[in-house]
Parts: structure tokens; sequence; C-alpha cells
């Protein structure tokens, strides 16, 4: 365990078990159709490729970078598109793929723009989420784990940057941000 951290909250083979089992309810769902899984950067680039890997069936692949401000205090938070999607899509199947749903207020914002450009559907499936933290409510389709309101790291997630490549789930030290 890295030395930042203090608790493992979820281990790499619990993550990896996880995983698999949204990869194989969502290649049931989603028999005789063609998914744009949509992953929201950077965080979510991690469960993004593993999660892909257990789909079985066709996939396609698209990014977007979103940052938004005022999230944390309100649901009228401002989410800004800094790299939108290459593809289009109207007619398709997205799937939008997050590393953690924290207010809520990014993905309030997404789902609808996409559905606005014309896409069949708009699902969600997140790694991470926090309940007692949310401002808006968004339906999650495929959520791998509730977690509680802690500051976690690791499988993408950042602190400052940092700690993203942690195999596994983990909470800092207190002493960690206080520097
Ligand atoms: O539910 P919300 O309160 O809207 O928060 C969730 C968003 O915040 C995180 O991204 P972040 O801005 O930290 O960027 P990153 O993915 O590049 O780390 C996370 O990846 C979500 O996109
Ligand atoms: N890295 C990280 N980003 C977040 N964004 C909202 N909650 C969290 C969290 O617990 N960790």
């Amino acid at each position: 365990m890295h030395s930042d951290v203090k608790q493992v909250l979820f281990t790499e083979e619990q993550i990896k078990a996880r995983v698999r089992e949204l990869g194989a309810q969502i290649t049931n769902d989603y028999k005789g159709k063609n998914i744009l899984l949509c992953g929201i950067l950077k965080g979510a680039v991690t469960f993004f490729t593993d999660l892909a890997r257990c789909i079985d069936g066709p996939v396609e692949f698209d990014f977007m970078v979103c940052s938004s401000y005022g999230a944390s205090t309100t649901s009228s938070g401002f989410v800004k598109i800094r790299k939108d999607l290459d593809s289009d899509v109207r007619g398709r199947d997205i799937l939008i793929v997050e590393d953690i749903i924290d207010t809520g207020v990014t993905l309030s914002k997404l789902k609808p723009l996409l559905l606005e450009r014309g896409a069949a559907s708009v699902k969600i499936a997140t790694l991470l989420s926090k309940p007692s933290r949310r401002k808006v409510d968004i339906p999650v389709d495929y959520n791998g784990f509730e977690i509680p309101d802690a500051f976690v790291v690791g499988y993408g997630l950042d602190y400052n940057s940092r700690y993203r490549n942690l195999p596994y789930i983990g909470v800092l030290k207190e002493e960690v941000y206080s520097h």
C-alpha cells in the first residue's frame, strides 16, 4: 500500500470482479446494439479500458473532457466541455463511463445534452457513487460501488494530479491534504 494511503476501500481483485459483473450486465442489456462508449476524461480512463474489455459485443470509443464550476455547492453548477465527442451521436446508443458521481451536476448537464443532439439512448456507468453528496438526482444505470463521503484516490482518481495509477481505491491520510 502507498504510504500516503490510510485505508484501502476496494482492492484490485474486488474492482476486477465488480467490473466483470457490470460488463456481463451491459453485454446482456445491449444485445443486438452497437454501443458508443463515452469516457469522461481523465478520471474514468482506467475503469473505461477495463470495462470495455468486459463487454462482449460491438463497442466504439469516444471521449469528453469536462470541468464544472460551483458544483459542490449548487445544483445549477456550470459544466464546461473542454473537449467534445468526435462522433455524431444521432441515433446512437450511448453509455457514458465515469469514475465517480459526486454532486451529479456533471452528468445532469451531459445526459440531456446528448439526448438533445439526437442520441437514441443515454445510460450511465460509474465505478463509484457518493449518494450522500448528491445535489441533483441522476439515475445511475450501472454502479460499481456506493461509497461514503470520503475523498478517494486510485484506479484513475487523483488528488492534485497524483495517485491515478494506484491499482486500488484508497482513502488518503489527512496529513497529505494539510501540506
Ligand atoms: O458529480 P459531480 O460533482 O459533477 O462530480 C463528478 C465529476 O468530477 C470528477 O472529475 P474531475 O473534475 O475531478 O476531473 P478528472 O476526471 O480529470 O479527475 C469525476 O470524474 C466526474 O467527472
Ligand atoms: N479523486 C476524487 N475526485 C472526486 N470528485 C468527487 N469526489 C471525489 C473523490 O472522492 N476523489
